[in-house]
Order: structure tokens, then C-alpha cells, then sequence
């Protein structure tokens, strides 16, 4: 049985990952904890799955860390500057894995793997993210994510510049900018989770699409990351490919 505790179990997400870990033969939900409540709660779990906010998830995980507890995140806003302080806890205290996924959906992250390999062949590239109203940040961290890993594939294969001859007429028109990948965020009543890679050519458009209809799509993937956090080859791990095999 793995021992696993939740942080923000009683959020959107806490709430559906402490179902999905009680309803699984091979885990004990020893802990669930959300704002106010001490962190020494989860002191008897081997995994802690961190579903909770962008501005306390690095204090979170400086705990687990000093407490030798394996994390999975699923928490957004993972700019690099804050990976690299985490390997730096690693460092100086060996011992808890930490698994960072901007998005559990086995089908969203096969959307970021099919635009990392179709960015180079297209003169444009842009990302739609569609959330709820309730998203409390944006852009998306699988947005982000998707940013990141268009423009890494682009400056390797040596992309020059996406045409683009706008001027901005009021602030933001065009979007977000992350390594000059832009990014359109929507916020909707009445949907979930939702992104579109739009991959513009000569006279054709390529569009990959994923929505996620509920937040138990999430939750193969959160307990794979439980099953697999204390086994990875490496300290930190950011995305849930190579658990695919990807
Ligand atoms: N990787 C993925 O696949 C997915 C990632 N996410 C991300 O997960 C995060 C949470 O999303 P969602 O569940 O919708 O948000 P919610 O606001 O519904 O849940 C967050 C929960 O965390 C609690 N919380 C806040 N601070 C602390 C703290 N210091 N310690 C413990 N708990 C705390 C909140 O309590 P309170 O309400 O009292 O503040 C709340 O219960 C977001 O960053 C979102 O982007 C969401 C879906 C999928
Ligand atoms: O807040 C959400 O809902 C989601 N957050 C994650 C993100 O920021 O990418 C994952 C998914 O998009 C749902």
C-alpha cells in the first residue's frame, strides 16, 4: 500500500485526487490538508499529491523536500527560476522525488508532445487556452508548457522568426508572449479545460485540440505520478512523458 497524503484536498482538484486515491487497492489516503491546517499532518505519507495554489505550492514543497516525502504537483506556475530552486532543496537534501505535471491528461499530453513536433514545420504557431471562471491564473501552466516546448523545437531546428506585422492597438490584443510563442487565454462559464495548438502554413492550418470534460480525466494520471514519483531515474521530473514512455 503506498501511504499518500493530499494538499488542498478539499479544492476542485484535492477533492477529486482523495476519491480517486481511496478508491484505488494499492493506496491509503493518510492525510488530507488545505490552508490553515499544519503540514505535519502529512508526516505518515510516503507520496503527497499537491493540487493547491501558485503562491504557496514552493513552500509546500520545501517541506516535503526537508521531510524526505515524494511529491506530485500538479499546482501551475513553474517558471524556470522556480525548478531550479527546487533542484537546489534537492541537493542539500537528498531522498523525496518530485514529480511536476502541468497536466495530468494522457490526451493533453500527447497534444504537447504532436506540437512540439509539428512546430518547426509551420511559418506560425500560436496557443488558445480555455478554462473556467474560477482559474485563478493564467496563462494555463499546460499553455506555458506548450510555449516552452514550440520554441525549444523551433530554436533547434532553426526557425527564424513567426511573421508578424501587428501593432498592438490596446494592450494585450495579441496575447501573451513566452519565448515569442503567443498565448490567448479565455475564460468561459460552462467549460473545463481546453487548448488549441493553431499551426499556420503556406494555405493550410493545422489544429490540434484537447478538452478535458471533467477532473476525473485527471485522475489515471495523478495516480500513475503516485505509483511511479518514487521510482523515477531523476531528483525532478517535469511532465508526465516519460511515464508514458514519450
Ligand atoms: N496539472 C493538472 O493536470 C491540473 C492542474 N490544476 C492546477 O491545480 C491548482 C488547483 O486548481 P483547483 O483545484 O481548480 O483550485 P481550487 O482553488 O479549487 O483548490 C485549491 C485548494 O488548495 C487550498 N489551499 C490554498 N492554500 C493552501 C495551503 N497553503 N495549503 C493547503 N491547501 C491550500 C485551497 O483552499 P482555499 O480555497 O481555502 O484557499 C483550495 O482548497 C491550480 O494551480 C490549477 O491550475 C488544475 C487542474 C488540472
Ligand atoms: O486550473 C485548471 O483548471 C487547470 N489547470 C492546469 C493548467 O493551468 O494548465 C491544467 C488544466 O489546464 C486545468
Amino acid at each position: 500500500m503506498i501511504k499518500v497524503g493530499v494538499l488542498g484536498g478539499r479544492g476542485r482538484m484535492g477533492a477529486e485526487v482523495v476519491r480517486a486515491v481511496e478508491g484505488a487497492a494499492d493506496m491509503e489516503l493518510v492525510a488530507a490538508v488545505d490552508q490553515g491546517e499544519s503540514l505535519d499532518a502529512l508526516q505518515g505519507a510516503e507520496v503527497v499529491v499537491d493540487f493547491t495554489h501558485p503562491g504557496v505550492v514552493m513552500g509546500n514543497l520545501e517541506y516535503l523536500i526537508g521531510h524526505g516525502i515524494h511529491a506530485v504537483v500538479g499546482t501551475s506556475g513553474f517558471e524556470p527560476e522556480r525548478v531550479e530552486r527546487i533542484r537546489g532543496w534537492q541537493a542539500a537534501k537528498p531522498g523525496a522525488k518530485v514529480l511536476i505535471a502541468p497536466n495530468f491528461g494522457v490526451g493533453a499530453v500527447l497534444m504537447m508532445a504532436f506540437a512540439r513536433k509539428a512546430a518547426p514545420f509551420f511559418e506560425s504557431v500560436e496557443v488558445v487556452e480555455l478554462h473556467h471562471p474560477n482559474k485563478i491564473d493564467a496563462p494555463s501552466g499546460t499553455a506555458y508548457r506548450t510555449a516552452e516546448l514550440i520554441a525549444e523545437a523551433r530554436r533547434e531546428a532553426g526557425c527564424v522568426a513567426m511573421p508578424d506585422a501587428t501593432t498592438e492597438e490596446i494592450d494585450g490584443a495579441r496575447g501573451a508572449s513566452v519565448e515569442d510563442v503567443r498565448i490567448h487565454s479565455v475564460r468561459l462559464s460552462g467549460l473545463v479545460a481546453h487548448q488549441e495548438v493553431l499551426l499556420g502554413g503556406h494555405g493550410e492550418i493545422f489544429t490540434l485540440r484537447h478538452d478535458s470534460m471533467n477532473r476525473e480525466s485527471f485522475m489515471p494520471g495523478v495516480l500513475l505520478g503516485v505509483r511511479k514519483v518514487a521510482d523515477l531515474p531523476d531528483a525532478l521530473t517535469v511532465g508526465l512523458e516519460p511515464l508514458l514512455g514519450l
